[in-house]
């Protein structure tokens, strides 16, 4: 397929669009992509006079009013112009369509419910003739709300568009970090002969954020943290971490191979049935063999933990208890913590921990990717420390660009003087956000870091196991200060 000409957002008049994906455009813009610009439109039910402003503006935010004057930014802010249509009416769909050049890319910046019906809509336009055969769709997560509906939607999908032509994005999947591990995991030949359960002993992937609600009741509420963020993105950021090395970096085998982690991936499940709790190493099994501890994480670590932050101070910013926020019902008990314990059953990975973790309001927050290798199999008791020395860590930073590796070496003068040393890299800073990063695929065609959508459907499976887990009454909703590091159960803090 050929670079996409026209961008069309529906839902251009809200917070995604003004936020995210238009700083994300002209950083992708601004990197010379594509080098001619493209026709922006933006879509919504009501009448706008103002968009083509909104747009210079978010772009001269970005990028600095010099950068206007760049071809593909210019081009495209001489482009940028909106079409009012109701994006779940056909007709109103096929009118606007019979107003934009191809090829084409209709960006869903919906929420899912509506993207759902619009899609809908778009089948009829289709099955009508009038829908451009080489029409990309570009849909933003949640993809669905449940295993049910994600699997509707994809049906629906696969009735009128290739699953080529089908961009589900998942912004995480562009953030620097994420590149950074991919890139790091298969351009180096030291690091595939570790990557499997007999040197890995766990991996947590975290990302806890100094925000609070900021006003978004009306879409949390009916979220919290592990459906706005364990569903989708630190699932999927898992599968990139463990999955097979790709033959090709491409549409074809990244998404495969992810897919292919995700569905033999569950809840830890090695305490009693639904009790909510892990094996903590009591139960005599070795760590080798069939052992599934949870090594290294505080003993009797649950499987699933979740709270609520309580009135606290953030980063210097007083916030109040999230059940003195506007517009939320304290009695529907939303987390704005989740920690869960994942295990991937297979060969490569078997009895290996993954610990995903999110938490708003959080002091000191974590945001990265860690691979916790196990020890050496022999501790010298010659070595001066009394207990066997930390394990090798490689932590790679989702939004800082930071790579370090976390070793024990020996000396100065003595090479049974144990030192901690990191070995600690940045990464040159990208250029594009992460919606840059997005958006850059989606103009040039090139699918490997999208959800394909049996990835997401597994994502609505492990939620469901989670939500499972919540709803028997053994996982409760624990308070914690905001500005702590979350629910002291959950170890893993710092
Ligand atoms: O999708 C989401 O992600 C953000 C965190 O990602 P960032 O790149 O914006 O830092 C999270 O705050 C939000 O709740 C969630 O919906």
């Amino acid at each position: 397929m050929s670079e996409l000409r026209t961008l069309v957002i529906f839902g251009a008049g809200g917070d995604l669009t003004r936020r995210l994906l238009l700083p994300g455009l002209a950083t992708c813009l601004a990197a010379g992509v594509p080098e001619r610009g493209i026709t922006l439109v933006g879509s919504g039910t009501d009448e706008r006079e103002d968009f083509a402003a909104v747009v210079r503006e978010a772009f001269a935010a970005e990028l600095g009013e010099e950068q206007l004057a760049l071809p593909a930014v210019r081009h495209t802010l001489d482009s940028a112009r909106w079409i009012t249509a109701d994006a779940t009416d056909p007709e109103h769909l096929a009118a606007l369509l019979d107003q934009v050049d191809g090829p084409l890319g209709l960006y869903f910046a919906l929420p899912p419910s509506v993207t759902m019906t619009s899609c809908e809509a778009l089948s009829r336009v289709h099955d009508s003739g009038r829908l451009p055969q080489d029409t990309v769709l570009v849909l933003e997560k949640p993809f669905g709300t449940d295993l049910d509906s994600a699997r509707e939607l994809n049906a629906l999908l696969a009735g009128f568009v290739p699953e080529e032509r089908i961009f589900r994005v998942d912004h995480f999947l562009g953030l620097p970090g994420v590149l950074g591990f991919v890139g790091l995991r298969f351009a180096n030949r030291i690091l595939e002969p570790l990557w499997n359960r007999d040197h890995i002993e766990r991996i947590e992937i975290v990302f806890d954020e100094v925000l609070g609600l900021e006003g978004r009741a009306g879409f949390y509420e009916a979220t919290g943290a592990a459906r706005d963020m364990i569903q989708s993105h630190l699932l999927q950021v898992m599968a990139l971490v463990m999955m097979d090395p790709p033959t090709r970096f491409d549409g074809v085998e990244i998404p495969a191979n992810t897919a292919h982690v995700l569905r033999a991936a569950r809840l830890w499940s090695r305490g009693a049935a639904g009790d909510g709790s892990v094996d903590d190493g009591s139960s005599g099994k070795s760590a080798d063999g069939d052992a599934r501890s949870l090594a290294g994480l505080p003993d009797g670590t649950p499987a699933v933990v979740r709270g609520r932050y309580t009135a606290g101070t953030v980063d210097g910013r007083t916030m109040p208890s999230y059940v003195d926020e506007d517009g939320v019902d304290p009695a529907r008990e939303t987390e704005t913590f989740a920690q869960v314990v994942v295990e991937v059953d297979s060969w490569r990975w078997n009895g290996v921990p993954v610990v995903l973790r999110t938490g708003k309001a959080i002091g000191l927050p974590r945001q990265e990717i860690a691979v916790v290798f196990r020890r050496p199999p022999h501790d010298y008791e010659q070595f001066p420390s009394s207990g066997p020395q930390p394990p090798d860590v490689l932590r790679v930073g989702f939004e800082d660009e930071r790579i370090d590796l976390e070793l024990n070496a020996g000396g100065p003068f003595d090479s049974r003087g144990m030192t901690r040393t990191v070995l600690s890299t940045e990464l040159p800073e990208p250029g594009l956000t992460a919606y840059g990063s997005v958006l850059r695929w989606v103009l040039e065609d090139k699918t490997a870091f999208t959800v394909r959508g049996d990835g997401a459907e597994e994502g609505w499976r492990i939620l469901a196991q989670i939500a499972e887990a919540y709803a028997s009454g053994q996982v409760p909703l624990q308070d914690y200060e905001a500005g702590s590091a979350g629910p002291a159960s959950a170890g893993l803090a710092g």
